[in-house]
C-alpha cells in the first residue's frame, strides 16, 4: 500500500523542484488511517531504539507521522518549528532546504537526551541537516534516522551524510525524473 502510494503519481513542478503528488504527505487523495499506519510501521520496524528517550520531527508534514510512531513506540516527541514563539529554551538553527531557506526552532529536547529523528521526505536534505545540528546544539545525541522517502535526483542521503556524518535510512527511494513517480527501492 505505500509502496503504491508513492508509484506512478502526478508529478507539479514548482521553481523547477518536482513535487510528488501523494496521499500520505499531500493529502491528494486523503490520507487513510491505514496507509499513516503502514508508513509509521515501516518506520519504526527501521528505527533502532536502544536507550532512546525521545523522537524528533520537523512540523508540518512530518509532525503527522511523528505523532503515530510516538503511539507506536510509547516515546515523547519534540519538534522543530519554522516560527519563533519566544518560548523560553527553542534552539534556533539556519536552515536552506528545496523551497526556501531560514530558520528553525527546535522544542522539547534537552542535553543528555538520546533521540532518534523521524521524517516524511528528504528531498536537499537541508531541513535535516538543520535538525541534526539543533539537536547537537541541545546537547542531545541522536541514536538513528529514518524517514519514509528519498527523492532520488536530489542527492539529500549523500548531502546528510557529508555534513554530519549520519547515515539516514529510509523505507523507500522514489525517482521524480519522469513524467511521473517511479519507487525504485522498497524495503519489504
Ligand atoms: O530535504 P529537504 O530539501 O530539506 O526537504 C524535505 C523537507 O520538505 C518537507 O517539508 P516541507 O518543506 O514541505 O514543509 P512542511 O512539512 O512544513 O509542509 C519534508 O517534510 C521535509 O521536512
Ligand atoms: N510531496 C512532495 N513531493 C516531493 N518533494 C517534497 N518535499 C516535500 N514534500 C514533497
Amino acid at each position: 500500500m505505500l509502496k503504491k502510494s508513492f508509484d506512478n503519481c502526478d508529478l507539479l513542478n514548482i521553481n523547477g523542484k518536482n513535487f510528488i503528488i501523494n496521499e500520505l504527505t499531500e493529502q491528494i487523495p486523503a490520507t487513510t488511517p491505514a496507509l499513516l499506519k503502514q508508513a509509521a510501521e515501516k518506520v519504526v520496524e527501521l528505527l533502532k531504539l536502544n536507550d532512546v528517550n525521545k523522537i524528533v520531527g520537523e512540523e508540518e508534514k512530518g509532525a503527522v507521522l511523528v505523532a503515530v510512531v510516538s503511539l507506536l513506540t510509547g516515546l515523547p516527541f519534540g519538534l522543530a518549528r519554522w516560527y519563533p514563539s519566544g518560548l523560553r529554551g527553542q534552539i534556533v538553527v539556519d536552515f536552506s532546504c528545496e523551497y526556501t531557506d531560514g530558520q528553525i526552532f527546535l522544542n522539547g529536547v534537552e542535553a543528555g537526551d538520546r533521540v532518534v529523528i523521524v521524517d516524511d521526505m528528504i528531498s536537499t536534505g537541508g531541513t535535516m541537516i538543520a535538525l541534526i545540528d539543533a539537536i547537537r546544539k541541545a546537547g542531545a545525541e541522536i541514536v538513528d534516522v529514518v524517514a519514509v522517502a528519498a527523492k532520488e535526483e536530489y542527492g539529500g542521503i549523500q548531502r546528510i551524510k557529508a555534513a554530519t556524518g549520519i547515515d539516514v535510512k529510509t523505507v523507500l527511494v522514489v525517482s521524480v525524473s519522469g513524467n511521473k513517480s517511479l519507487v525504485k527501492w522498497y524495503e519489504e
